[in-house]
């Protein structure tokens, strides 16, 4: 099970070309990842970071066609690995059927600027249950 979220390009997100510049992508990735917590994990980002966090350590991405400013980017985010408290996920962007963005990324669920930690049950739970095998 996959999570969809639209995101509109605006001016703030365009060079002087009027295209997407890339680190405007890795914005609107995280702002997926984001959506995901808040409204598919039930955690939203502003909760988890009081007492722990999910940085990403590992992040690439490959962009097929450029993004313009009035676009609407139909953004999918699939987690595809679950482990003790890394997950990986694939995210896809289209605009109608023009496949704009693919990314690939894991973070890890942390105490608070610290190490490592497993994963809540109620998270993990969430997360099993979106896995492509499930
Ligand atoms: C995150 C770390 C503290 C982890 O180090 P630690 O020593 O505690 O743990 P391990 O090294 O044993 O790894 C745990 C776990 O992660 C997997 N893993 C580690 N590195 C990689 C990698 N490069 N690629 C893939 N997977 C990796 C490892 O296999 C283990 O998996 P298990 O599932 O088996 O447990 C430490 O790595 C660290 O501090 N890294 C730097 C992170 C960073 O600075 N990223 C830059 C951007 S910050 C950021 O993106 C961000 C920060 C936040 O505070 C957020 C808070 C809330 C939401 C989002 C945030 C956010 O996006």
């Amino acid at each position: 099970m996959a999570f969809d979220v639209q995101i509109p390009v605006r001016f703030k997100h365009c060079d002087p070309a009027g295209i997407v510049f890339f680190p405007r992508y890795f914005e609107m990735i995280n702002d997926v990842v984001e959506d995901w917590f808040a409204q598919s994990l039930g955690t939203p980002f502003d909760v988890l970071v009081k007492e722990n966090g999910a940085p990403t350590v590992e992040i690439s991405a490959g962009f097929t066609a450029p993004s313009l400013h009035g676009d609407v980017l139909d953004f999918r985010l699939a987690p595809v690995r679950l482990g003790r408290s890394s997950v990986s996920y694939e995210i896809t962007a289209h605009c109608g059927d023009e496949l704009r963005l693919r990314c690939s990324g894991t973070l890890v669920y942390i105490q608070r600027m610290g190490k490592s930690q497993p994963w809540p049950d109620s998270i993990r739970e969430r997360i099993e249950a979106q896995l492509p095998s499930s």
